[in-house]
């Protein structure tokens, strides 16, 4: 049967489902699909479970804290209250009833079932065919990637679907790869009790970060009992007898659970890629600043290639539904000033690029730094970690921050400011920054540039 609507949204993650919502409140006939469940990865498998754990180790953290400031407290880790929490209030036992309710609401037309492009503008699923007057939004996410290590195939392996709807916390877990969602995970389970061994291929935690957050973040999950290796060749992973064996160059490491945390790959199976010119092999779909991916057709999400957060997801949205109704001041994408932020303890908060990225790209560079631990409140605190700042010497603006703190992802945002609207570093140095907060650290690093 074939049926016409004015666009059809492929995918509903965050993005998608905003996507969908906000073109039907504008009048259009809209249809949104989804195979799994609407609101995608974030609200079911990542940000929102991963974070309530997160909180709740935190809570557990901060009460072993007493002992050095206030006196004694008894703590017995439960997991099952997280557990709960997340199966209750996160996801609804995983159910997404509220979420398709809210959408049909809203007036989208919501079809569940995998959907396949067959040509331009129109899509196919479950024998049903929608040809879009206006075009296609695609919005399939990513799924979790494995590494392709001998024998880890035929592991009962985890990922970030099955970890999250973990009802107890392991006695001990390996985690495979020592990125945002290695280490936010690997620090909270450790923090219910979980021994855990991080295997990252890299030389340090947090890659792409500035390379003393890394270096400091490891150096924080060692002195918490968290083992973690670095520079790691993994040879092959067996499973027997409820344990799993991870076998590298020079030992070999064994735990209850293996976490599979070693990237993402793009939902391109089966989409159809192919009919309109794009290729189903490549890692992300090319888009301008639009989001236009071709005629009539729109990407938006983890798939556009220029980050992988939910926040980048619905800000690609609002462009990609200004572009479709065609409004006279449509904003296009501009990502000089991405905002991204690992919870981890301290956080780590970055924004715009780091120091090599500037270098790299051929600037003249200030760099200043300074250390969380001289700042007055951060000292208070017993607090880890630094600000640092990027300047384009040139024109006197910052380009790029970070922000590694017990509240470093809510420091950062008076630095994405800055670097968004390109504050002249002057003006920053004029500001008064409220004593004793976290903030004044980076004023400190703001006066290190002229060091
Ligand atoms: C553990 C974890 C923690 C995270 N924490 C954070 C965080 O703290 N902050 C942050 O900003 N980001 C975080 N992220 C990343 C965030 O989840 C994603 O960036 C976000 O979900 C945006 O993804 P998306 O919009 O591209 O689509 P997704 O959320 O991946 O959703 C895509 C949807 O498309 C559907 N789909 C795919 N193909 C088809 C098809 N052919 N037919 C029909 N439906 C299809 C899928 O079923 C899915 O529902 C985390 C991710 C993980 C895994
Ligand atoms: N707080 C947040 O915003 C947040 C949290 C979690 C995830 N995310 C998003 O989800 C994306 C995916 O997260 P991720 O951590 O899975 O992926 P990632 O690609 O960011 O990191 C994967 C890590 O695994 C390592 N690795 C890969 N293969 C390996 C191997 N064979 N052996 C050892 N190590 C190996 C890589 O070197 C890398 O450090 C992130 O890039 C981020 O955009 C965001």
């Amino acid at each position: 049967m074939t049926t016409t609507c004015d666009v059809v949204v492929v995918g509903l993650g965050p993005g998608g489902e905003a996507t969908a919502t906000q073109l039907a409140g504008a009048g259009l006939d809209v249809v949104g699909i989804d195979e799994r469940l609407v609101g995608g990865e974030c609200p079911y498998y990542g940000c929102i479970p991963s974070k309530m754990i997160i909180r709740a180790a935190d809570a557990l953290a901060e009460a072993g804290r007493v002992p050095d400031l206030a006196g004694t407290v008894e703590v017995r880790p439960d997991f099952a209250v997280v557990a709960r929490r997340i199966s209750e209030e996160a996801t609804d036992g995983w159910d997404d009833q509220v979420a398709v309710d809210r959408l049909v609401d809203a007036g989208v037309r919501f079809v569940r079932g995998h959907a396949r492009l067959s040509g331009p503008r129109t899509v196919e699923v479950g024998g049903e065919v929608f040809e879009a007057r206006r075009g296609v939004v695609l919005n399939p996410g990513t799924s979790p990637s494995a590494p392709p290590v001998d024998g880890l195939a035929d592991t009962p392996y985890w990922t970030n679907r099955e970890v999250l709807r973990a009802e107890s916390a392991p006695a001990s877990m390996v985690v495979i790869g020592g990125g945002p969602i290695g280490a936010e995970l690997a620090q909270a389970f450790s923090r219910f009790g979980t021994r855990i061994t991080v295997l990252e291929r890299g030389p340090r935690l947090l890659g792409p970060e500035e390379p003393e957050t890394g270096d400091l973040l490891g150096s924080v999950f060692a002195a918490e009992g968290i083992q973690v290796l670095t520079d790691v060749d993994i040879q092959q992973v067996s499973y027997a007898e409820g344990r799993f064996s991870v076998r590298l160059a020079d030992q070999t490491v064994e735990a209850e659970k293996l976490l599979v945390a070693a990237g993402r790959r793009p939902n391109f199976d089966d989409l159809g890629l192919e009919t309109v010119g794009l290729d189903p092999a490549a890692h992300s779909i090319e888009v301008d600043d639009r989001m236009r991916a071709g005629e009539g057709l729109w990407a938006i999400g983890d798939v556009a290639g220029h980050g992988a957060w939910t926040h980048l997801s619905m800000y690609q949205s609002a462009i990609c539904v200004a572009d479709v109704l065609a409004q006279d001041d449509a904003p296009r994408a501009d990502y000089r000033a991405v905002p991204h932020v690992t919870f981890t303890d301290p956080e780590v908060g970055g924004v715009g690029m780091t120091e090599q990225q500037a270098r790299d790209a051929g600037l003249r560079v200030r760099v200043g730094t300074q250390d969380m631990a001289a700042n007055s409140r951060g000292w208070i605190n017993r607090a880890q970690g630094l600000v640092k700042v990027v300047e384009d010497a040139d024109r006197g603006v910052l380009v790029g921050a970070t922000v590694m703190g017990p509240t470093g992802g809510d420091v950062l945002g008076m630095l994405t400011t800055a670097v968004h609207a390109e504050i002249p570093t002057a003006t920053l140095r004029s500001m008064i920054y409220a004593y004793p907060t976290m903030h004044r650290a980076v004023e400190e690093a703001l006066k290190d540039l002229d060091a």
